[in-house]
């Protein structure tokens, strides 16, 4: 991405933009509401045009639909009656282009339980997934996102609504993702703390503006004060990270229950 800028009418999301993620790069996409995060996965995706600038993937200029992303969209939860099982959702991430057949081809049955078995869902593959919890539900999602073996995977915001637990299970198994087949990682959210330990770049978005470095080069007191134009204190202590005084709305500790939408259908 070079040079890159996204605005929307008079408001610029983020300006001059240089970023080459590497191959097997876990690199987690950080700021508060309606700073870009979302724009930026768009845009890889090819679903956004830029304003000014360029994007490649993969050493060829972005197209809609292009092989070797997996997508983890923004939670919705399933709405009750949705008759799809989680293998019908597993089979539709490794092959979306033939999804309708009725009956999967047996390199698909067999990927299915491949994935299933690696996101620790065996056990419930064949319950309709608007049975399943947010956690179950998630790890389906996953299960979707990595099935066509991407070399790029997007995450948006996949750890919301999720208790700890299955926040740590969930980003484990995108970074054995990451490290069994050496897809890089884009991970956007508001606390970086469950994936801390897998992050090696961070893109902070806040206020029209980013840094991007290292979680020891950003996440410090005097770089994020100067993008926010205000105080803020970034305290570490035990690995964890906590951002103190960044403006409402901006912050990587922002609430989180307004994203979760009532209802809707797996992205
Ligand atoms: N196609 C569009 N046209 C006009 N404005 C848009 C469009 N897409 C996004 N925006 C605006 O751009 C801003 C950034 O949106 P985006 O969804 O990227 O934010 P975000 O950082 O993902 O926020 P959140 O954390 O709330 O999901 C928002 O104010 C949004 O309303």
């Amino acid at each position: 991405m070079t040079a890159a800028t996204l605005s929307f009418g008079d408001r610029t999301l983020w300006n001059n933009l240089n970023l080459e993620i590497q191959p097997g790069e876990f690199v987690a996409v950080l700021g508060g509401n309606g700073t870009g995060k979302t724009s930026l996965l768009r845009v890889i995706l090819g679903q956004q045009r830029l304003s000014a600038g360029a994007i490649e993937l993969f050493g060829r200029p972005v197209a809609r639909g292009s092989k070797g992303i997996g997508y983890i969209p923004q939670q919705k939860l399933l709405e009750q009656g949705t008759p799809l099982r989680a293998r019908d959702l597993v089979a539709l991430g490794v092959d979306g282009q033939r999804w309708g057949l009725p009956v999967p081809s047996r390199a698909v049955r067999h990927r299915v339980d491949e994935v299933l078995e690696a996101v620790g869902a065996t056990e419930y593959a064949d319950v309709p997934v608007a049975m399943l919890s947010g956690g179950e539900q998630q790890r389906i999602r996953v299960g979707q996102s990595i099935a066509a073996h991407p070399r790029l995977l997007l995450c948006d915001e996949p750890l919301l609504s999720l208790d700890l637990h299955h926040q740590r299970t969930v980003s484990e198994l995108i970074n054995e993702q990451r490290t069994a087949t050496g897809a890089a990682v884009v991970f956007v959210t508001h606390d970086v703390n469950p994936v801390l330990p897998f992050v090696d770049r961070v893109l902070y978005l806040a206020g029209g503006r980013f840094s991007v470095g290292t979680p020891d080069e950003v996440l410090r007191s005097e770089v994020l004060s100067s993008m926010y134009n205000t105080p803020v204190e970034v305290i570490r202590s035990r690995g964890r990270v906590a951002v103190l005084g960044a403006p409402e709305g901006y912050g990587v500790h922002d609430h989180l229950e307004h994203h979760v939408r009532p209802s809707g259908v797996i992205g």
